[in-house]
């Protein structure tokens, strides 16, 4: 038991879980994605260095990665701003903000961005992908990296007084790197601390998933209240999928909206529709999953913005609810995908 216990950290204070609505688990509202630049194709470097227009939508859905200026979602705090407000009368109430060290964590923004919208905002601890570990964090312990986390949690990150509510993203790769099962293992020797939710970006391979558990178990973590994200681009074989998920962490699908052909991280990837996604969900319900899933969007990049012809944060309220409930999930499934199991996980045991 901590002084945390029974509630939820957001970066405005404690509050009751009862108080967080509706809530996407895995959001960005203030980050850079520099450490993930893919360049164009030799014949796309026009339209990869021109000011994002009307025009170039169509290519920059296709191939976000490969523009550097859709990389900083830091730049578009008003138009986020909007969108939080849009969201909150769409009837959202709370967004996990899971940007960690390495892209360009804002905690002073993200608390004038809730004092402005009246949405929760919960912020990530912890430390993204390798290639963003600066050096520092490559020579700390395990025992230093634990010390980092939790007082990013008890006491306020980034030299200031704000507190994250989460640990993560935690970034791993494919295969996991040293520097990673570091802060892996003291993500889970933070959790045994704090009774805190985890969160974790997998590498981009069917086994990730299970191995970054499998460390977090042998360091002490509790699987059940740590969610595994981006199952979307990650499992796709449904025995793998039910197999995975009797390990016990949540089922996160979380790039609603995302519909590229190629993707270019890994290009044996098929990147599903809305349309799968939602029958993915349909399917882990009808195996008795529903009180393990939980969903978001994952916007890191601006052409996700409605300013930029995206879908905007409101996408799931707005769009993929009609269709979940249209393919068979009830609406009380629907509330517990969206409001009673973020609540469970969010709450300090
Ligand atoms: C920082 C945002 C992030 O990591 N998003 C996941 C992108 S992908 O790995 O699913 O392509």
């Amino acid at each position: 038991m901590t002084a945390l216990s029974g509630k939820v950290q957001t970066v405005l204070g404690l509050v009751e879980p009862s108080q967080l609505g509706r809530t996407m688990t895995h959001e960005h509202l203030t980050m850079t994605f520099e450490c993930c630049y893919f360049p164009p194709a030799p014949g796309d470097k026009m339209i990869a260095e021109a000011p994002i227009e009307m025009k170039n939508l169509h290519w920059l859905r296709q191939n976000p990665y490969s523009c550097h200026e859709n990389l900083l979602l830091w730049q578009e705090t008003d138009a986020v701003r909007e969108e939080l407000l849009c969201y909150r009368r769409a009837g959202g109430g709370t967004i996990v903000e899971n940007t960690t060290t390495g892209i360009a964590r804002n905690l002073p923004v993200l608390r004038q961005l809730a004092k402005d919208t009246d949405v929760h905002i919960i912020a990530g601890a912890g430390y993204y992908v390798d290639v963003t570990h600066s050096e520092e964090t490559r020579k700390s312990t395990v025992e230093k990296l634990t010390d980092i986390i939790v007082s990013e949690v008890l006491h306020g990150a980034d030299g200031t007084d704000i507190r994250c509510g989460v640990i993560g993203e935690i970034g791993t790769s494919w295969p996991i790197t040293e520097s990673e099962r570091k802060v892996l293992r003291a993500t889970a020797h933070a959790q045994t601390q704090l009774g805190c939710p985890v969160i974790i970006h997998p590498g981009r391979n069917p086994a990730a998933p299970a191995e970054v558990v499998r460390i977090l178990q042998e360091a002490g973590g509790d699987i059940s209240k740590t969610v595994m994200s981006h199952l979307d681009r990650t499992i796709f074989d449904h025995g793998e999928l039910l197999e995975f998920a009797k390990m016990g962490s949540y089922l996160e699908y979380d790039l609603f909206g995302t519909e590229m052909l190629n993707y270019p991280y890994n290009m044996e990837v098929d990147m599903p529709s809305d349309s799968q996604r939602v029958q993915t969900l349909a399917f882990l319900v009808k195996e008795g999953y529903e009180d393990r899933i939980v969903i978001a969007h994952d916007i890191h990049t601006k052409n996700r913005l409605t300013k930029y012809g995206g879908h905007g944060y409101s996408h799931i309220l707005k769009n993929i609810v009609p269709k979940m409930l249209s393919r068979g999930i009830s609406q009380n499934q629907v509330d517990k995908i969206l409001i009673e199991n973020p609540k469970h996980w969010l709450t300090f045991k």
